[in-house]
């Protein structure tokens, strides 16, 4: 590769850098060869290069680029040590939370796991958009009370919290700081606008005695919602002695098309032409049927036309607004209308509730034990309280009160010698289980991960039965998975699943923090914000439409811009577009209900 003149300036420079760049610039490349660099002439042994990174996602893209660096000796490049901001906090703070005051054993409180903790107070207060501004400190004040709870009485600590806790240590302690410096003298940040105020209290202390180089575009700056703020690279300029290099204007991805200039356009809201290479805008019109089927056979094409290509591993996103629409968009894929062949692909989509289906299904695979159809009600209800994540639904916590309420008259009942009414939710709920208990197990996981799932899915009871759909989200236990051979050595050493439900909550946490995951290939459906940091040989945008009752909108959900209203297009969510279509390297396809388009195309 022949590096462009700001390339050989960053890769000649010393010190402290700040890298800002557009889309596509080469940020990315250029910083894992100032690392191999960094790694081949003052590394001493024992010291790595740090290379930090929000998502996972991202991260096995940054893997994947540095394998493909092959001027990159292998021995070199096992010295860059790519990490998420969230594990790298977690190293920290269980080797060094005590320091705080904190238990001396700590563990990760998941988000799923999190959310049944906050759903009380979550369920206390209207939905988000009907509070005042001061109902909403109010309550972020007890969701943080609580975790902060969690944290020093429980010793389960919530992602939210990393960054404030590692802030504190390392504001306190000079050893700390210089052991880290030690063993990661350079350490690069990824998305560097995006971190909020703790991630960037961290990473002062980090650069008083580490070499930092940061990596930006002020305008991919789309967490403003959750702390990232725009003075943060004037914060790096003023608190750092630093070189500034400036790499806008340069575009080595979707080079020799207009997808850049197309991003850039929507950013301002001025276009400066009329067709623009690489990019299409067709429309659909706006109900359901005809947008899916639109979203499907453009898709068909699209995939022809990278398999015509003979790449190997291609890639296809299609990225939708919300998460909603990414389930919406995968379940059609899956099982399409009519006449319409499925699409194999992969969905990004947010796993609480997948992860809290698998442990019920895990539980069940535990042979039976003392009060075992209480526990299966508590992960039921478990459940129901946390599968909205941080947005949970009135309706499932009302669901989960229900399903424990049942029980206790159930067993009441059972106690006194009386009959259950037979409309009773628990008399469903306990034939599935019992159906489920039944099932004979052959010691391989995925068999009898599935006869548990079907158990689930033929008994009478619905709630369960949306159990046993969701946790198909679940790609665990494919074969060669972690999961996959705990629970086959956890039938090997007892002659059954004696831990499953462990050995699956364990599971999830590590593959939180696993960077082994390849970089997507194939079709691929995901949420706009999540396409932050990856590339794809192509993408389409497909966004919802709106609902009419007597030729009027009545509700326009699911929109680029909330409600598609012109007021609603701000700086963020034009960030945000501008973000997903310059991830594409070759075509950008815009899919936009005909009769009311986005507004950010015009
Ligand atoms: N000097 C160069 N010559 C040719 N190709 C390059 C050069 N620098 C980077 N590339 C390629 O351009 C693409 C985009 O580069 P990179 O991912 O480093 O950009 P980025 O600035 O990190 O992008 P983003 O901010 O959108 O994530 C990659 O496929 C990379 O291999």
């Amino acid at each position: 590769m022949k590096l462009s003149e700001k390339q050989k300036q960053i890769f000649a420079a010393e010190g402290h850098l700040l890298v800002a760049g557009g889309p596509g610039s080469g940020k990315t490349t250029i910083s894992i060869l100032k690392a191999a660099q960094a790694a081949e002439t003052r590394l001493r042994p024992s010291q790595e290069i740090l290379f930090l990174s929000f998502a996972r996602a991202t991260i096995s893209r940054v893997i994947e680029a540095i394998e493909n660096e092959h001027d990159i000796d292998p021995v070199i490049k096992r010295r860059i040590h790519v990490e998420t901001y969230h594990s790298f906090f977690w190293r920290l703070l269980n080797a060094h939370g005590y320091l705080l005051g904190l238990p001396r054993s700590l563990a990760i409180l998941t988000p799923a796991g999190e959310a049944i903790a906050l759903s009380n107070i979550r369920n206390s207060f209207e939905a988000e958009k009907k509070l005042t501004s001061e109902q909403k400190i109010d309550k972020r004040a007890q969701l943080q009370k609580e975790r902060e709870r969690q944290a020093r009485n429980e010793g389960r600590v919530s992602f939210d919290l990393f960054a404030r806790y590692v802030a504190e240590l390392l504001e306190r302690s000079d050893r700390l700081r210089k052991l880290i410096a030690i063993r990661y003298p350079l350490i690069v940040l990824d998305e560097f606008q995006d971190t909020n105020a703790d991630q960037w209290r961290v990473v002062r202390q980090l650069g008083r005695e580490a070499t930092l180089m940061a990596l930006a575009d002020p305008e991919q700056r789309i967490y403003d919602w959750i702390g990232a703020d725009p003075a943060r690279l004037d914060q790096f300029r003023m608190e750092f002695m630093h070189t500034e290099v400036d790499m806008q204007g340069d575009n080595h991805r979707s080079n020799g098309t207009d997808i850049l200039l197309f991003g850039n356009d929507v950013l301002k809201g001025k276009f400066t032409k009329n067709e623009y290479v690489g990019i299409e805008v067709n429309t659909y019109p706006a109900n359901e049927n005809q947008a899916l089927a639109t979203l499907m056979t453009t898709t068909y094409a699209i995939r022809k036309r990278l398999v015509a290509s003979n790449q190997k591993g291609w890639s296809l996103a299609v990225l939708v607004p919300t998460k909603k629409m990414t389930r919406l968009v995968s379940d059609a894929f899956r099982e399409p209308p009519e006449k319409l062949t499925p699409i194999h692909h992969m969905a990004s989509i947010d796993l609480d509730a997948a992860i809290l289906a698998a442990e019920v299904v895990s539980y069940l695979l535990q042979p039976p034990s003392l009060f075992h159809l209480e526990g299966f009600i508590d992960l039921i209800c478990n459940y129901f309280r946390g599968k909205g994540g941080d947005d949970p639904s009135k309706t499932d916590l009302a669901k989960a009160d229900s399903i424990r309420k049942a029980f206790a008259k159930y067993r009441e009942k059972k106690s006194a010698g009386q009959a259950v009414p037979a409309n009773s939710i628990a008399v469903a709920m306990v034939a599935s289980y019992e159906a489920a208990c039944a099932a004979v197990f052959t010691g391989d996981p995925e068999k009898d991960w599935v006869s548990i799932r079907k158990a689930l899915d033929g008994g009478p009871c619905t709630r369960l039965k949306s159990i046993a759909i969701e946790v198909r989200n679940i790609r665990l236990l494919e074969r060669g998975t972690q999961l996959r051979q705990d629970l086959s050595k956890n039938w090997r050493d007892f002659g059954g699943y004696k831990d499953a439900l462990a050995i699956t909550q364990q599971a999830f946490v590590r593959e939180h923090f696993s960077t082994q995951s390849k970089p997507e290939q194939g079709v691929i459906v995901m949420n706009m914000h999540k396409a932050k940091g990856k590339q794809f040989d192509e993408v389409i945008i497909f966004e919802g439409w709106p609902r009419y009752v007597n030729k009027e909108i009545i509700a326009n959900p699911d929109r680029i811009v909330r409600g598609n209203d012109r007021k609603n297009a701000d700086s963020q969510s034009r960030q945000n577009m501008r973000v997903s279509i310059t991830r594409g390297k070759r075509t950008t396809t815009i899919l936009t209900p005909d009769n009311d388009p986005c507004v950010l195309l015009f």
